[in-house]
């Protein structure tokens, strides 16, 4: 690392600095970090690490909360950031999209007066496959007076989120940041193994032609949806008078990184076999976090009906439609939807 390059130590002590951070939140962000760190090398190793494939044992699958198929990686992951943040001395109590419920930090360990919030290892699809996967994380403020945090206190809106970023493991691992203040990349060095600061202030450009959605689901959409995608289908000849592009990841973090940087939107909305469900993906540990950074950016994220953080939740694994990026565009989709209310009464 040159000397001209900032560090995610020396950002974060310079926000600190600045009174936009705590000294708590300060060092509860670099344990999230050196978590990823950790994370990252064993999504590095893949193979030859022994972490590729599915967990359990003897043919059985195991199986988590939301009723999916764990792979080594989700356990390993969620293992790696549990085990680094209980004793990171600055959380009261911590809850995992891997995890039935939240933990509260036992008494015999340092404790803060945070809640940590996350998805271990978003993307499981492509682990075994090589493609980017990556962690989501929220930190919110434990209510004053509560030591021992039950589920019930993690129940906060989007808004009350004080920080919220994720780290992809793609051709570079790169941690994308918000404590409120716009939203920041860093770049791992990994021969020095410190983050770097690569982007400060990304914008996500308020127009776009690229779209990311899973079109196998399109027979499923709500009528509303189906008329969006069908008007971006229609490219130049359509309404919207312009050809737009789809790509998919399937991956959140590596498609909304994506927009982070060139713009677009990201879109998983309602359909008949998620609906029973509410949504496909879970607002506190995916739709929150990225809605914080998006909204940063200069973007917009929406459930297609509501401002994303202004979402009450109702459940740790509450789960939401999602649309989320370039501000013109998440507008455009919401009107379809809010248009097709009003002509349903
Ligand atoms: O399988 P699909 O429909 O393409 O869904 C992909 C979506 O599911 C997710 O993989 C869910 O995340 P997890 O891997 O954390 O369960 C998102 O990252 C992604 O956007
Ligand atoms: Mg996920
Ligand atoms: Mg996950």
């Amino acid at each position: 690392m040159t000397q001209a390059q900032i560090s995610l130590t020396r950002f974060l002590i310079e926000e600190q600095r600045a009174g936009r951070i705590t000294p708590e939140l300060r060092l509860l962000v670099e344990v999230v970090a050196r978590a990823c760190k950790r994370i990252s090398i064993a999504v590095g190793k893949g193979a030859l690490g022994g972490v590729l494939g599915d967990a359990g044992e003897a043919g059985q699958a195991s199986i988590n909360v939301q009723g999916e198929a764990q792979k080594k990686l989700d356990v390993l992951s969620n293992e790696i950031l549990l085990e680094a943040n209980a004793w990171g001395g600055h959380l009261a109590g911590l809850a995992s999209e891997e995890m039935d419920h939240s933990q509260p930090i036992p008494d015999v360990y340092p404790r803060g007066n945070y809640l940590l919030l996350f998805d271990p290892l978003d993307g499981s699809s492509n682990i075994d496959v090589n493609v980017s996967v990556g962690t989501i994380f929220s930190v919110l403020r434990c209510p004053e007076g509560v030591t021992t945090p039950g589920d019930e206190h993690f129940l906060q809106p989007g808004t009350a989120q004080v920080a919220a970023g994720y780290c992809v493991y793609g051709p570079q691992t790169t941690l994308v940041l918000t404590v409120g203040h716009g939203t920041h990349a860093f770049t791992l060095d990994r021969e020095v193994g410190s983050f770097v600061l690569t982007v400060r202030g990304m914008r996500i450009p308020e127009e776009t032609k690229e779209f990311a959605v899973n079109m196998s689901n399109q027979r499923f959409w709500e009528p509303p949806m189906q008329a969006y995608v069908g008007d971006l289908l229609r490219g130049k000849d359509g309404p919207r008078g312009k050809d737009f592009n789809m790509r998919w990841v399937a991956s959140m973090v590596a498609d909304v990184h994506r927009i982070l940087t060139r713009g677009g939107i990201f879109s998983y909305p309602l359909d008949s076999k998620c609906a029973p469900k509410g949504g496909k993906l879970r607002l506190m540990y995916e739709a929150n976090p990225m809605a914080f950074l998006v909204e940063q950016a200069g973007g917009a994220a929406s459930t297609g009906r509501t401002r994303m953080l202004e979402v009450q939740p109702t459940g740790l694994h509450m789960r939401v439609p999602v649309f989320l990026g370039s501000k013109a565009e998440v507008e455009a989709a919401v009107a379809y939807h809010l248009r097709h209310d009003a002509a349903a009464g």
